[in-house]
C-alpha cells in the first residue's frame, strides 16, 4: 500500500512507499530523528536560506524546528479530492526573530495521490507588521533511494548553466546529454524545466520530479570522502542515494507584507521498462492523475 510519513521535527517527510510497500526515499541508517541536527535523508526543507547563501545556519532553521499540525488551513487552490494529506505550520519563535527578524507563516501540505504520487505544497506568507519585505532562498532537499549511484542518470538538465559548489560556485554549462555520477557532485542548475527525471537502470525505475515556483535544481552526491566525514551518514551509503532538490536560489524570493509565495513539488515513481528505457516527459504527464496546470 502507498504510504508516507512526516515528522513534526523539521516538517520533514521521512518515508514515501509505493503500492508494494517499497521505500522510495533514502534515509541514513545513522539518521538521528531529534534536534539539534536535521534528519539525514527524506525531504528536509531548506528555509529561509539554502546552504550558506546568507548569515543563518546552513540550510536555514526550518528543518530544525518543531512544526505543528495546522488544523484550520486556508483553502488550497488545488483540488484535494481522494488525496490523503496532512497540513503543518511553522511560525517563528522569539529566538528565531532574533536571528531572522521577519514574521512569517509557513504552511506545508504533504499529500499522497490515489496513484501514489507524493505532493508537497509550501505556502509562505509575510506577516510583518512593520511594513518590511523579506527575501529567502529555498529547497526541497529530496534524498531519492537508488540501487547504485553508478546505475543512475539524471535527465532534464542538459545544456543548462550551473554553479559548481565544488569550484567556488563558478558558472559552467552542462555538456553531457545526462548527468552520471563518477565522483562527488554538488551543483546548482539554473533556470531548470518543471520536469526532471532520475533514471535507475538497475531498479528499472524512473523518478519524475515536477515542480512549480522553483526555478533551480541542486544535484548532490557526497561520494566516499565526504560520506566518511558525515557523522550521521554511513561510509558506503552514498551509493544508495542521490539528492535532486527543487529550489529557488539564484534569485531569492521577495515578499512584501501580506504577500504569499507557493512552491510545489510532485514526485512520481514509474517503471522505466514501460517507456522502453526512454523517458518521454509528455507521456509521463499525460499518464499522471494530476493535471500539469496544477503544478506550474
Ligand atoms: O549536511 P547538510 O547541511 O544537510 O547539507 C548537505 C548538502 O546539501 C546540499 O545538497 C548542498 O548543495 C551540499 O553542499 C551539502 O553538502
Amino acid at each position: 500500500m502507498n504510504s508516507k510519513k512526516v515528522y513534526l521535527y523539521g516538517g520533514h517527510v521521512t518515508s514515501w512507499k509505493d503500492e508494494h510497500g517499497d521505500e522510495l526515499l533514502f534515509v541514513s541508517n545513522k539518521a538521528i530523528f531529534k534536534p539539534p541536527k536535521a534528519i539525514r535523508g527524506g525531504i528536509p526543507i531548506c528555509f529561509p536560506q539554502f546552504s550558506n547563501f546568507g548569515n543563518l545556519e546552513q540550510h536555514g532553521f526550518a528543518r530544525n524546528r518543531i512544526w505543528t499540525i495546522d488544523t484550520d488551513p486556508p483553502p488550497f487552490p488545488v483540488p484535494t479530492s481522494n488525496t490523503a494529506y496532512v497540513d503543518l505550520i511553522l511560525k517563528p519563535t522569539e529566538e528565531d526573530l532574533k536571528i531572522w527578524p521577519h514574521s512569517f507563516e509557513y504552511r506545508l501540505r504533504v499529500a499522497l495521490s490515489p496513484g501514489g504520487d507524493l505532493m508537497l505544497t509550501s505556502r509562505i506568507r509575510n506577516t510583518n507588521a512593520d511594513g518590511k519585505s523579506f527575501s529567502f532562498t529555498f529547497a526541497y532537499h529530496t534524498y531519492f533511494k537508488i540501487s547504485d549511484i553508478s546505475e543512475v542518470r539524471v535527465e532534464g538538465l542538459e545544456t543548462l548553466d550551473y554553479l559548481d559548489n565544488l569550484q567556488d560556485r563558478s558558472r559552467f554549462t552542462e555538456q553531457g546529454d545526462a548527468i552520471v555520477f563518477e565522483s562527488e557532485l554538488d551543483r546548482i542548475y539554473l533556470g531548470t524545466p518543471s520536469k526532471i527525471a532520475i533514471i535507475d537502470h538497475e531498479m528499472k525505475r524512473t523518478f519524475v520530479v515536477r515542480k512549480g515556483g522553483l526555478p533551480d535544481a541542486v544535484v548532490w552526491n557526497p561520494w566516499d570522502k565526504k560520506a566518511k566525514a558525515m557523522s550521521d551518514f554511513g561510509d558506503d551509503e552514498y551509493k544508495r542515494m542521490v539528492c535532486v532538490e527543487a529550489a529557488a536560489i539564484e534569485k531569492p524570493v521577495t515578499l512584501k507584507p501580506g504577500e504569499e509565495w507557493t512552491g510545489k513539488l510532485e514526485l512520481s515513481a514509474v517503471p522505466s521498462s514501460y517507456y522502453s528505457g526512454q523517458l518521454d516527459p509528455d507521456r509521463v504527464i499525460q499518464d499522471s492523475s494530476v493535471p500539469e496546470d496544477s503544478i506550474s
